[in-house]
């Protein structure tokens, strides 16, 4: 069997460390002074990548699988039938550990779009489609169509295989069609010819095919260690040398060498302001320019370390409100009347890693909701984030409807909300700072029909003109107070016996032609939640597909 050939700085320390070893050995006059320090090097030196094979999460099936078949294919039968332009070695592959780390840079840069240049058999291509969202797309270019032939099937083994779309050809003719069609990638992973390297990462900073917060990673940026050995020749490891000294120069980025297998080069594009102010551009260096607090517009979105609550968030709307403040990065109190209801949900909190905590209050009672609002402020110092969406929703002919009914309904509906935001706007105005975001109705607007529900639309009314009233009167003491009035929204209890056949009713008055779902609702809480909104107040956001309209 041939030995293998080395082929990181690490692997030519284990295969110069063995030789020292060996030749000490025949000799048999070295001394122990030697030989055992030796013996500890190679000990560490050869340990390590096993270490780190065995302690990164393994690999998936599709992934060994493609592995295997890459190592055991004879690249060089290949070569010599005339199937690829060049002859492939094995060693090309990222392989585990370099796969595995990819795909968690992926995961943190929250990537949706990556650009790789050189796939070989597609392991880091599948690697980093495995880190991708659901919508998530990679676009692989590859010199030789036999390699994309060679990984099609295996990708299309994988769930994640579907987000890779092979190129073929020159990857610089490739870059430049992307770059003509307005492509822009989050993550570019360079990895193919060596000596094009510069011209790579030259074309894709000229024309913005990163985007400008996204990252460029360089595959064997150590190259074998010749990068910084004085004695190398090789042409290959001199282009690098002279690419790493570029990049280092170079004032529109940062860079990292990870001395990962053959090294990887991290590199991110530094802020365009610097950029700007380097280069004397001509611009506007505002807050539009660089964003406020130096933020892109989806960053000021984010909720990080803010506390919020959100009363009947057992479930439906209020449900879907507590996950996405906490995705947003909210700690939130999941309140509810149903005890079982609101420890469900902040559990699920909890399991996709938000701060949550389950509070059981019913807030038609005044001292549920002040015990709320202390155990809130007990527990996190404060409320940022006040969501007053619990509501009850009773049907009956006006004629009909008893007082009974009509108090129970103005209870909860507007004398619940009016108490939770009388408590938690005392909290916040205290600090001068807060977000109220209460529920209110497209029938606040309209008279939804034909169901008959005069106590629910009027209480909703009166949400609206809280809202205003409270908006208007707290908006200099820094509480912003805004309110939501969704459709009607598709949840089990709209498919009740009685409420079923009035879908089909309710459906032609709605210019969507669909009912809302909680997900519709989301990104406006989010956005009220946010700095971002921070000019809004007393505002009713109808989202309703349209029905109010017609
Ligand atoms: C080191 S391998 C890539 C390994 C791969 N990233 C992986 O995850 O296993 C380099 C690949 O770049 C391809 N390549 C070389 N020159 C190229 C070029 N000018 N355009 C496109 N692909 C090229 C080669 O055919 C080879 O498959």
């Amino acid at each position: 069997m041939s030995e293998k050939v080395p082929d990181t700085p690490l692997e030519v320390l284990v295969h110069l460390l063995t030789r020292a070893k060996e030749a000490a050995e025949a000799s048999g006059a070295v001394p122990e002074e030697v030989t055992r320090p030796l013996q500890k090097a190679l000990d560490i030196a050869s340990g390590l990548d096993v270490y780190l094979e065995t302690m990164s999460t393994q690999q998936s099936e599709p992934l060994a699988e493609l592995y295997n078949k890459t190592v055991s294919h004879d690249w060089d039968q290949v070569h010599k039938e005339g199937k690829t332009k060049f002859r492939l070695p094995k060693e090309c592959i990222t392989g585990h550990v370099e796969g595995q780390t990819l795909k968690m840079l992926i995961h943190m840069s929250q990537a949706k779009r990556v650009l790789e240049i050189g796939m070989f058999t597609g392991y880091g291509a599948l690697s980093m489609a495995e880190g991708l969202p659901e919508d998530g797309c990679l676009v692989a270019c590859e010199l030789e169509p036999y390699l994309k032939d060679f990984a099609q099937p295996i990708f299309d083994k994988s769930p994640h295989g579907r987000k890779i779309t092979v190129r073929t050809g020159s990857a610089m003719d490739t870059l430049r069609e992307l770059a003509a069609a307005g492509e822009q990638f989050d993550v570019v992973f360079i990895d193919a010819d060596k000596d094009n390297y510069i011209n790579y990462y030259n074309f894709i900073l000229d024309n913005n095919l990163v985007t400008l917060r996204g990252v460029i990673c360089v595959d064997n940026s150590l190259f074998k260690a010749k990068v910084y050995l004085k004695d190398t020749t090789d042409s290959n490891g001199l282009a690098l040398r002279k690419f790493n000294q570029f990049v280092c120069d170079d004032p529109r980025v940062e860079q990292v060498i990870i001395p990962l297998r053959d090294g990887i080069s991290v590199i991110r594009r530094v802020s365009a302001a610097s950029e700007c102010a380097r280069t004397q551009s001509k611009i506007t260096d505002d807050e539009v320019f660089r964003g406020v607090k130096g933020l892109p517009i989806l960053h000021r979105l984010r909720l990080d370390g803010k506390v919020a609550y959100v009363t009947g968030a057992g479930q439906g709307i209020g449900r879907a409100f507590a996950h996405a403040l906490g995705e947003a990065g909210a700690k939130v109190a999941v309140v509810d009347r149903d005890q079982d209801k609101a420890e469900a949900v902040a559990k699920e909190l909890l399991l996709k890693g938000s701060n949550a905590v389950a509070i059981t209050a019913d807030i038609s009672r005044s001292e549920d909701v002040q015990r709320m609002i202390d155990s809130i402020v007990s527990r996190w110092g404060s409320i940022d984030v006040a969501c007053n969406n619990a509501g009850i929703n009773m049907n009956s002919a006006s004629e009909d409807t008893s007082l009974e009914e009509w108090d129970q309904t103005f209870n909860v509906n507007l004398r619940g909300t009016f108490m939770c935001c009388q408590a938690a706007g005392r909290v916040m105005l205290k600090r001068g700072y807060g977000k109220i975001i209460n529920t209110a109705s497209m029938a606040s607007l309209i008279v939804p029909h034909p169901q008959k529900q005069l106590s629910y639309n009027t209480s909703k009314a009166g949400v609206v003109k809280l809202t205003q009233t409270l908006g208007a009167e707290w908006m200099d003491r820094g509480v912003r107070v805004n309110c939501i009035s969704p459709g009607i929204v598709d949840t089990p209890l709209i498919h009740s016996e009685s409420l079923r056949p009035l879908v089909q009713r309710w459906l032609s008055d709605i210019p969507a032609g669909r009912l809302a779902q909680v997900t519709d609702l989301q990104a406006a809480v989010v956005y009220l939640a946010s700095d971002a909104s921070d000019y809004m107040t007393g505002h009713n956001l109808v989202i309703e597909g349209g029905q109010s309209l017609w």
